[in-house]
């Protein structure tokens, strides 16, 4: 979507909100309309009681209560109504953000700084509360306004509306000068915000590792840059905003020097054509402000729409095929695979027989933790297929209903991510329905219940964020039990045990050489690579070898090479 009709395409938002919408729009119309209203007749009634001497008469006392009244109620009704709507609005477009990127993820999210994706969720979000509680009804009613006010001034004197068009015109069109610069400059005031979010998040990560003093003093320098950065571009938005209100005075103040020069001789008049004028002009004068930081707010616009709308990496099928019961084995069919650059997997071929064990082995950047990432659909490959096979036949994954892909295969990796919350909480999110005599007796297995032992309050205790308060074992360990918890057909795990000692690396193999289900190791360490019942050498996008440990080590070859480089190989 271009940049000027990014705006435009806000608007849908508003779709299911038509009727607070309408209810919006004449809500500020009464609110202007009586502030019109009560500012002309205020002008009129003084006007009268200075030039004629007339004191005003109880009707017209009556009549101004009534409008003070009217106007307060209506002010306090389209302010409560214009932020409902808008923080409804902001409210599912924050959810739809997140579906945009549990659509992609992790594919569009690896590519992109959490910080960054923060910023999109939080400050473009914020930023379009303006748009949608003070723009789109105010624009209505104040053109309204305009209308019918420029109306009363020519019964009155059409001089008079000779005095104030040109001037709403041009209040009008104000917005309309210079906005592909202004877009320009709030485009570069939400990327520094966003990079600013990006680098602060990114320190904040780094202040896990012990930083070297060098390393925290570059953090630092850069975070003062970036802040910088973020503090020019304001400065330019705010020294253009200045210009423009100054601008926007010189023109309200010139269109009531000419109302004053045509009712210059009417003393009864002259008040209330000017308290008229002020009251038709200060709407537009508002209403152009609003155009003014919405021409800003198209950055926000643009990121908004671009995390909204983002199409699935992995699309769901058109016609979905269910999983059949029973074992289920893996196929990888003449596998093409690039993230956009050279090619990763180049023709790859694969058979996982139901209840096997295969290792996967490469050297790092292989391509190991892409295919692993493809048996779980977080993409598809470019060519070829990815299949479940079962007793009497296969399903391609892209033929999956989601929930059958998610129940059937479980990856878990190196860095399997933890969240703040309780252990037990953690060990339940792949299985929320899981039964606690289940998660007790996975949790023994995995040795998760001597972690829980020996942390303050059980398993009710809170890991901290990224699971910070467990060590790398203990959380591979969770990892593991939480994907076991889901009882899997198919278990992938991609260096799942790296960080656990060789000691409960046997005890976990051991653990799962008891279950029935296929697994995928991939896996560095010679111990964890022997145990599997099969090995696969990944090379050049291709397996390039094929056996049991026996085999494959009886005489020099790729897994020996990998197992054990020549000196001098890094
Ligand atoms: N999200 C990504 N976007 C772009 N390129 C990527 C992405 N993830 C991995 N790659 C690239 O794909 C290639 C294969 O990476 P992959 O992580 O699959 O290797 P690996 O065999 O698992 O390595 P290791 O043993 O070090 O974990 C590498 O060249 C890597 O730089």
């Amino acid at each position: 979507m271009s940049r000027p009709h990014a705006l435009r395409g806000l608007l849908p938002a508003l779709r299911p909100h038509r009727r607070t919408v309408a209810r919006t729009i004449v809500a500020c119309l009464v609110d202007q309309a009586a502030l019109v209203a009560l500012v002309t007749l205020l002008a009129h009634t003084v006007g009268r009681a200075v030039a004629a001497g007339a004191a005003p008469g109880p009707g017209t006392v009556g009549a101004l209560a009534g409008l003070v009244l009217l106007r307060s109620v209506a002010t306090w009704r389209q302010m409560d109504l214009s932020h409902d709507l808008a923080y409804r609005v902001l409210a599912e477009l924050r959810v739809r953000i997140y579906d945009g990127l549990a659509r992609s993820a992790p594919a569009r999210v690896a590519g992109r700084r959490s910080g960054d994706l923060a910023a999109t969720a939080m400050n473009d979000i914020e930023a379009l509360e303006f748009f949608y509680a003070h723009t789109t009804a105010h624009l209505l009613a104040s053109g309204l306004v305009l209308a019918s006010g420029t109306a009363v001034l020519a019964v009155l004197d059409p001089w008079l509306t000779l005095a104030v068009l040109p001037a709403a015109a041009a209040l009008l069109a104000h917005p309309l000068l210079g906005d592909r610069a202004r877009a320009a400059r709030g485009q570069q005031v939400r990327a520094a915000t966003a990079r600013l979010s990006a680098d602060a998040v990114d320190t904040v990560d780094g202040m896990r590792e012990p930083l070297a003093r060098d390393a925290i003093d570059l953090r630092r320098r850069r975070l003062v840059d970036v802040g910088r950065g973020l503090a020019r571009a304001q400065r330019a938005e705010a020294r253009h905003d200045g210009a423009f209100t100054a601008v926007q005075d010189v023109l309200v103040v010139s269109a009531l020097i000419a109302v004053v020069a045509v009712v210059a001789g009417n003393a009864v008049r002259a008040p209330a054509a000017l308290a008229l004028a002020v009251a038709i002009l200060a709407p537009v004068a508002a209403s152009a402000d609003a155009l003014r930081q919405a021409g800003s707010l198209r950055a926000s616009a643009v990121r908004v729409r671009a995390a909204t709308t983002a199409p699935p990496t992995a699309p769901p099928p058109a016609r979905p095929r269910p999983l059949p019961d029973g074992p289920l084995g893996v196929r990888l069919r003449g596998v093409h695979f690039s993230y956009g650059g050279a090619p990763v997997l180049r023709g790859l071929d694969l058979t996982v027989p139901p209840g096997r064990t295969v290792a996967l082995v490469g050297a790092s950047g292989a391509g190991k933790t892409t295919l692993a990432h493809l048996l779980a659909r977080f993409w598809d490959p470019t060519e070829g297929s990815v299949e479940l096979t079962t007793g009497d036949g296969a399903v391609d994954l892209r033929d999956l209903p989601d929930g059958d892909l998610r129940s059937a295969v479980a990856l878990v990796g190196q860095d399997a991510a933890l969240f703040h919350g309780t252990l037990r909480d953690n060990l339940r999110l792949a299985a929320p329905g899981a039964d606690d005599a289940l998660l007790d007796r996975v949790a023994e297995r995995c040795g998760v219940d001597r972690i829980a032992a020996a942390l303050p309050d059980g398993p009710d205790s809170v890991v901290g964020e990224r699971g910070a308060t467990l060590s790398g074992g203990q959380r591979a360990r969770v990892a593991l039990a939480r994907a076991l918890l889901a009882e899997p057909r198919v278990l992938v795990l991609d260096e799942a045990t790296a960080h656990v000692d060789t000691v409960g690396d046997a005890e976990l193999a051991r653990l799962l050489a008891g279950r029935d289900a296929t697994t995928i190791v991939i896996a560095h360490r010679p111990a964890t690579i022997r145990r599997a019942d099969h090995i696969a050498v990944l090379e050049n996008g291709r397996i390039i070898q094929e056996g049991t440990w026996d085999a494959l080590t009886a005489a020099p070859g790729p897994l020996t090479r990998l197992l054990d480089p020549a000196p001098g190989t890094p």
